[in-house]
């Protein structure tokens, strides 16, 4: 499998082309990045599963789902049907059904992430961190884009690390915010396998989103394989 993911936050995307975007993410991207918002856990509503309904024919790549809702459980089936292959619930909210949760998501043949904020430790998953199959760490608080880095997020994916390096486990390591040439270095260091690129990290890069990724990957190889 490649080293370094990249899955584009499609709630920065150009809305007036989608089409054609898709056509270029589905060449360069490894999965595309779905933020959908209840306006109740997060104060914004961005995309919806009548949003991946409608994109799932163009798309020839998974669909990696991001829950930024009050109650997961109430929209989990809609996901699924709506094509979703990783689907992440927040850990904050799901305490009194975690398991049950990732059970429904994996019988249905997705798989299981959960995200996490920048205020809430790696601890609080440890129950059931090894039935995952991805941690989506927040490095910025959810809701928005174009937010500043919030750095405290690098040691608790450096302890993330430690503990799939030490005990096997199988979750892909994934950053969510302010994703871009000013952190591609510090995230890759710290244990980072899966890059969402959102507005500072690609679409805002250039108009035209072909040169927008080769931009993107140019700021990505010149630091991260800067090593010789
Ligand atoms: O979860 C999100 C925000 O709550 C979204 O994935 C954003 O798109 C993500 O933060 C990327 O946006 P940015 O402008 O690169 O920070
Ligand atoms: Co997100």
């Amino acid at each position: 499998m490649k080293k370094h993911l990249f899955s584009p936050s499609l709630m920065c995307m150009n809305l007036m082309d989608i089409e054609n975007q898709l056509k270029v993410l589905n060449q360069r991207a490894d999965m595309v990045h779905i933020d959908i918002m209840d306006g109740h856990y997060v104060k914004n509503i961005t995309l919806s599963p009548y949003f991946m309904e409608q994109i799932r024919e163009s798309l020839t790549i998974p669909m990696d789902v991001h829950l930024m809702v009050e109650k997961p459980s109430e929209f989990i089936k809609m996901i699924i049907d709506a094509g979703a292959t990783y689907i992440s619930p927040h850990a904050e909210v799901i305490n009194s059904e975690a398991f049950r949760m990732i059970d429904t998501i994996k019988s249905a043949g997705c798989k299981a992430g959960i995200a996490l904020n920048p205020a809430t430790p790696l601890s609080h998953i440890q129950h059931y961190i090894h039935h995952l199959d991805k941690i989506t760490f927040m490095s910025v608080d959810p809701g928005f884009a174009g937010q500043k880095f919030i750095p405290e997020v690098l040691d608790k994916i450096r302890e993330a690390r430690a503990l799939k390096e030490k005990h096997g486990y199988n979750y892909l390591i994934e950053i969510d915010g302010s994703c871009n040439e000013k952190t591609f270095k510090i995230l890759e260091e710290a244990g980072v396998e899966v890059f969402i690129v959102g507005t500072s990290g690609l679409f805002n890069l250039d108009s035209d989103l072909n040169k927008a990724w080769d931009q993107m990957m140019e700021h990505f190889n010149s630091q991260v394989n800067a090593e010789v």
